[in-house]
């Protein structure tokens, strides 16, 4: 690449828990020698993703070119956070070919590609392409949808309605932004219900955009890097449900971790989490917990009532073996409730 070229920077986004870190997992273990820099950016206060990401992207990225922006949202703090970031990557001694940028799953993705139009972005780098993740089984089960239920228990606390679904308009908003929508978590759909998702989400779409369904976040790197977009040329295109309702902000959802307990028994954990998330409406569940006699600790990963846990490494010698969870729901959630039920 020649040194005067633009840095291509393809950004990732797509709902809590729709697989943008297995999917740039994927993308880093197919990365073939490409030398790779990430920002990770994540919602709540405990950093699963950039653990993850880290772990498994020291060779593809090499050292400073992993920043992890943590408990935040990076379409509030662009300035802030975001343009440093990039900075920070662009001062590496060795340039990175291509950026990867992990958005929050509660971050809008319009104010991100804006902030590469500006005049000290837009000379050295350029928008390759923006990837929506989307949990297939989510959208088929009317995740982002109105919830009749949730409206007609805000008529009765209200006596009003307020349309306005917040899960809807984030997911709608990651997908307006897109050049390439990636339905994940294909094993658990089947084929009608795959055509349908992708004749609901074109519907959508103000564009023709490409789309392509996965299982584990195994896009193929050829697809999803190397879209020359120029996504910051093309603001206009991608519509945001926020530019004419003003800032986004994230009153519409809440964060709170939890310690928990050393376990003997996972897999009544995760039972346990399972009903808890399903009670109590929960959409995401992460974090690390301390089994009693093992020297690795167990990752945690809940998406609404689905779980998922596995051993990722030995706890430090020096590490307290200290359990957290990080929780996230619409407002509302009862953290009393929650974190009673989950015995933190
Ligand atoms: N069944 C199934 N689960 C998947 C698939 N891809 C990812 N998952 C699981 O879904 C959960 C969430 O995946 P992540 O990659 O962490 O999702 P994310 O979008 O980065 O999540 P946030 O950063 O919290 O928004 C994890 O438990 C994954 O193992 C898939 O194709 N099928």
């Amino acid at each position: 690449m020649s040194p005067y070229a633009k840095i291509p920077v393809t950004i990732v986004t797509g709902f809590l828990g729709a697989g943008k870190t297995t999917l740039i997992r994927h993308l880093i273990a197919a990365a073939h020698g490409r030398r790779l820099a990430l920002i990770i950016n994540e919602f709540g206060d405990v950093g699963v993703d950039g653990e993850i990401l880290k772990a498994c992207g020291a060779d593809a990225c090499g050292p400073g070119a992993i920043v992890e922006l943590a408990n935040g949202c990076l379409c509030c703090t662009v300035a802030d956070d975001f343009i440093p970031a990039i900075e920070a990557l662009l001062a590496l001694p060795e340039r990175p070919e291509h950026i990867i940028v992990e958005t929050s799953g509660l971050a809008l993705p319009k104010p991100l590609i804006k902030a590469f139009d500006w005049p000290a972005i837009r000379t050295r780098l350029t928008v390759d392409g923006v990837v929506a993740v989307v949990d297939g089984r989510a959208v088929a089960d009317g995740r982002f949808a109105d919830d009749p239920a949730a409206s007609a228990a805000q008529r009765a606390a209200d006596g009003a309605i307020d349309h306005d679904n917040p899960l809807e308009e984030v997911y709608e908003d990651q997908l307006l932004a897109a050049d390439l929508v990636v339905v994940n978590k294909v094993d658990l759909l089947d084929a009608t219900e795959l055509a349908g998702l992708e004749a609901t989400i074109r519907a959508i779409l103000p564009r023709a955009v490409k789309f392509v369904g996965v299982t584990e976040g195994r896009v193929d790197p050829a697809v999803a890097l190397g879209l020359t977009a120029a996504a910051e040329d093309d603001l206009a295109a991608r519509p945001s449900h926020h530019e004419v309702e003003g800032d986004h902000d994230h009153d519409d959802f809440e964060s709170f971790v939890v310690e928990i307990a050393a376990t003997s028994d996972p897999e009544a954990l995760t039972a346990k989490l399972g009903a808890i998330a399903a009670d109590h409406d929960v959409l995401r569940i992460k974090g690390f917990v301390d089994v009693a006699g093992k020297a690795m600790r167990l990752l945690v990963q809940g998406v609404g009532s689905r779980f998922r846990t596995g051993y990722d490494r030995p706890w430090g010698a020096d590490e307290a073996r200290r359990g957290r969870l990080v929780v996230i729901g619409r407002k509302g959630l009862d953290r009393v409730a929650v974190t009673a039920a989950l015995g933190g």
